[in-house]
């Protein structure tokens, strides 16, 4: 009901009907008045309810025998045949009023005050006269001995509350037959007046009503009846049983302002823990005019610890009082459950029923196979405006201009279709965007979207898998019906292998079925376009290894664009697209491409963090742009990790750490075909690494012959011969070493066909595989031997340099120690010029003053001089090993 008050508005409106109706009798004069709509659906709707009412010839027979109850239902049938009182009077007499006390109507105005609050004016006025009517005619006085009951603390069974609902149906039901006869009686004159020709006003009047009114009552609305019945009731109840007032005293303050005066009538004790004193309203009056309890529903009550105590209280209370105990006050007992408490002992059944019935409902919804329980099976994609969400162009994509090139046709179709269809063309479906992480495959295919200028859907492959069956083949199902209504659009989505693994692969133990409906669906989809839906999917993966030939194949995925870590060229475009956006004074065209020199194997993400580290230094530093300096920490760190200021090492382990470090130094200087030292450090960094030597590659490097492979190889070992020259002992810090050189020593006998006793024969390194090896134990053994001679030769290679050069060694290992990093112009004043010659853009952006390691500042770095294929960069001293041997 509290619902229903909230929604006063609502309830006006469609209690409105009621009210309205005599206003409709003009047009309706000269038939029988017809009742209105809740005076004959209500017998209906119980006839439903209850079965098909019954002979009045019967029920009068009945009628002496039965209870009060049975008499009231016997009226019914006269209310149902109001035609039979065809001059209009109404019924009243029927129901026997009472009248309400001025105290009642002052409350029922308190309550239609407080519930029109926030109503139409109109609505107000017609509650109002409803409400004047009953002030009028008074309830129904077996409504009122019901109320009464129910005040003296009877309860409210089913019973009571459907003969109150029937009654104040049945009075609401008299309130509007005597507005229309009222209504009637009005109208009479002017319609004589003009018997068949309403004239001008009559159709005025008629129009305006009709207009006004609205539409007759529609006979479906039984349940604005049933509504208005029920606030009529909750009218009526509010209005005959206010709320019980209450109020807590102390035992002392019964004893000494009740008790003692005499003016307890009796006490009721309830759940055994509160005692409700009822006293003798009127000596009460008499004695406190003024006070509460001179109310019929206000009543004190105190707290008592126990029935036992109480009761010994009382006695001796009365005792002392000299109240003969013929006379004692009477004490009764009762159990009072409270409303609430109820509802809450209904509350499981109630929420188990608002639940099924909810689901239900929501399944029902999605019966159309979308949606399905829950609104699981609704696509997760977002969907970007392209107006004011998607403004990434091809301009803010960076180095991949084939990539660029093949999709941009896609734009083009999507713009002007016709030019393709004309030829007989076929529409691209789709394009798988390929390559490792962040290089920019998902800001390839927002720029698709920005250029076009269509909505983009996007999604992650991810997002389809749920822990239940069909759920992914319906966000699919559901993903394409949406693009397909905001044609043209495009839909992306990433990491697509989440979903469009092979279906061949990975079956070990089953479980898979889920993810191949969903890419079954994918598949149907895709087959479902017609070739005039300009629906284009891109999709992006990190594996395209792994996903399913069907995806693959002409007519889904038509393309697949691969997008490889970006060139020294690249690099320097995606540096350019990013420095746009920090503050820098640097001369750009220098910056980009030292910047780029510096970075190999960096994705277009790792540029991107990068400028924006740099950023995040400088703002550090409170400069007020971002310097050279900057960015060569941003890089630093971004490869190395964090300088490690607190890691303090032991003098021992500082000079190993720096010979060590000397020797990969060296090394790297008098080895032909090892790349160009940058800087050597031994300031700790990052995850375990004590020191740390970088090289530059020269420019981007895809081939690797073997005398690289060998110097590279020899320059890697050159930490540990460093240690065995110069100490007694060596140390656990290279073993990252040795992992590099196994790793460079096995590709070469295994894949490159690098040893002819192995000769070229490809073997697959598939950790998977192991348990049966694609060659025989022969083999094996033989692969064993030639990658240990490869790394034995260079072994002995390194070995002759480092005891050639042990000198220029412990030059540089000295120096180390006392500047802690050393860079090219350091190296130069050491050990003079490199013996060979390095490569040009070596020259240009590392030549001259750009080569120093200002003092303590950290000097531009670059790759560790081990990317290739095979040798991921790496820290040249790890110090995991170390700390354990510690
Ligand atoms: N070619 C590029 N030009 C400019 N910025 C780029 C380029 N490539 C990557 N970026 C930057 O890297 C960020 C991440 O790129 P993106 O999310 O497109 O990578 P991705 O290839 O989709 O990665 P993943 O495979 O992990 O999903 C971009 O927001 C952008 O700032």
């Amino acid at each position: 009901m509290s619902t229903l008050l909230r929604r006063s508005g609502y309830l006006a409106r469609i209690a409105r009907p009621n009210h309205n109706v005599p206003s409709r009798t003009t047009y309706l004069s000269r038939r029988p008045i017809p009742l209105p709509h809740c005076v004959y659906t209500q017998p209906h709707l119980r006839g439903f309810a209850t079965g098909p009412p019954k002979e009045p010839k019967n029920q009068k027979n009945e009628q002496k025998k039965n209870n009060k109850v049975a008499k009231d239902e016997a009226k019914e049938p006269q209310a149902e045949k109001p035609e039979a009182k065809q001059d209009g009077q109404p019924e009243a007499q029927q129901l026997h009023m009472s009248k309400l006390t001025p105290e009642e109507e002052k409350l029922l105005d308190q309550l239609v005050s407080f519930v029109s609050m926030g109503m139409p004016a109109e609505q107000v006025k017609h509650l109002k006269t409803a409400v004047e009517e009953i002030k009028k005619q008074g309830v129904p006085e077996e409504i009122r001995e019901e109320m009464e009951k129910l005040q003296r603390g009877e309860k409210l069974d089913l019973a009571t509350a459907a003969k109150l609902s029937r009654l104040t149906s049945q009075m609401s039901r008299k309130v509007a037959e005597q507005q229309m006869f009222n209504q009637n009686k009005n109208e009479e004159p002017q319609q004589k007046a003009g018997a068949h020709d309403p004239g001008p006003q009559g159709q005025e009047q008629q129009g305006k009503q009709q207009g006004k009114s609205g539409p007759k009552i529609d006979k479906n609305m039984d349940w604005s009846t049933t509504i208005t019945t029920a606030f009529v009731s909750y009218l009526i109840y509010r209005m005959l049983v206010p709320g019980e007032n209450t109020k807590e005293i102390t035992w002392q303050e019964f004893r000494t302002t009740f008790l003692d005066k005499g003016l307890v009538e009796k006490i009721v004790i309830l759940n055994g823990n509160k005692a409700k004193v009822h006293l003798h309203r009127e000596a009460v009056a008499s004695m406190y005019p003024e006070s509460p309890a001179t109310s019929n529903n206000f009543y004190y009550y105190f707290t008592i610890g126990s029935v036992e105590a109480f009761e010994r209280k009382m006695d001796d209370a009365q005792y002392e009082l000299g109240i003969p105990s013929s006379e004692r006050i009477p004490v009764a007992y009762s159990n009072e459950i409270s409303w609430f408490a109820t509802l809450l002992s209904f509350g499981p059944t109630l929420l188990l029923l608002g639940s099924l019935f909810y689901f239900t409902r929501r399944a029902g919804s999605g019966a159309g196979g979308n949606s399905g329980i829950f609104g699981m099976g609704r696509s997760r994609a977002k969907r970007f405006n392209h107006e004011t969400d998607i403004k990434v162009k091809f301009a803010d994509v960076a180095g991949m201009d084939e990539a660029k090139q093949e999709i941009m046709e896609f734009v083009s179709f999507l713009k002007e279709p016709s030019r393709f269809q004309k030829l007989g063309a076929k529409i691209p479906r789709g394009a798988i965007l390929s390559g490792p992480p962040g290089t920019g495959k998902t800001l390839l295919a927002k720029a698709t979207a920005g250029e076009s200028g269509v909505p983009f859907f996007s999604v992650s492959g991810s997002e389809f898998v749920e822990m239940f069956v069909g759920v992914g083949a319906s966000r699919v199902r559901d993903l394409f019906a949406n693009a397909r209504k905001s044609t043209p659009c495009i839909i992306f989505i990433d990491e697509i292998d989440a979903i469009g693994r092979s279906r061949a692969k990975n079956n070990f133990g089953g479980g898979n079925d889920e993810r191949e409906a969903t890419l079954n669906q994918i598949l149907t989809e895709m087959d479902g376009f017609n070739t005039t839906e300009q629906v284009v999917v891109l999709a992006g993966t990190n594996r395209p290894d792994v996903l399913d030939k069907a995806l693959m194949r002409p007519g889904r995925f038509d393309r697949h664009i691969n997008i490889d870590r970006p060139t020294m060229e690249g690099r320097s475009q995606i540096f350019a697209v990013h420095l746009k956006k920090i503050i820098t004074n640097e001369d750009t065209e220098f910056l980009k491409g030292r910047l780029a020199a510096l970075t190999p194997g960096f994705s277009g993400a790792d540029i991107a963090n990068c400028v924006n580290e740099a950023a995040l230094i400088a703002a550090r530093h409170q400069a007020d742009s971002v310097t050279m300096v900057h960015f060569e920490q941003a890089i630093e760190r971004v490869i190395g990790g964090l300088e490690k200021k607190s890691l303090v090492l032991k003098p021992e382990e500082k000079k190993t750490v720096a010979y060590h470090e000397a020797g990969h130094a060296i090394c790297g200087w008098y080895f032909k075909y090892a790349d160009p030292l940058l800087k050597v450090s031994i300031i700790p960094r990052g995850q375990g690494a004590l020191g740390y030597a970088q090289y530059l590659p020269a420019g981007d490097t895809y081939l690797m012959n073997v005398n690289q492979l060998m110097d590279r190889m020899a320059m890697t070992l050159g930490g540990r011969v460093s240690e065995e020259l110069h100490f007694d002992t060596v140390t656990s810090g290279a073993s990252d070493d040795f992992r590099k050189v196994t790793q460079m020593a096995t590709a070469m006998v295994t894949k490159w066909g690098m040893t002819k006793k192995i000769g070229y024969i490809y073997f697959e390194d598939d950790q998977q595989q192991q348990l049966h090896k694609p060659f025989s134990e022969e083999t094996a053994k033989n692969i064993d031997m030639e990658v240990k001679r490869i790394v034995d030769e260079a072994y002995k290679q390194c070995k002759d340099l480092l005891t050639e050069k042990k000198n220029e060694v412990g030059l540089v290992a000295d120096e180390l120690l006392k500047k802690e990093m050393l860079g090219r112009e350091d190296m130069i004043r050491l050990l003079g010029p490199r013996p060979f010659e390095d490569p040009q853009d070596f020259h240009k952006y590392f030549g001259g003053e750009h080569g120093r390691v200002p003092g303590q500042e950290p000097s531009p770095g670059g790759d560790t001089g081990v990317k290739g294929p095979v040798v991921p960069p790496a820290p040249a001293f790890k110090s995991t090993d170390l700390d354990a041997r510690r």
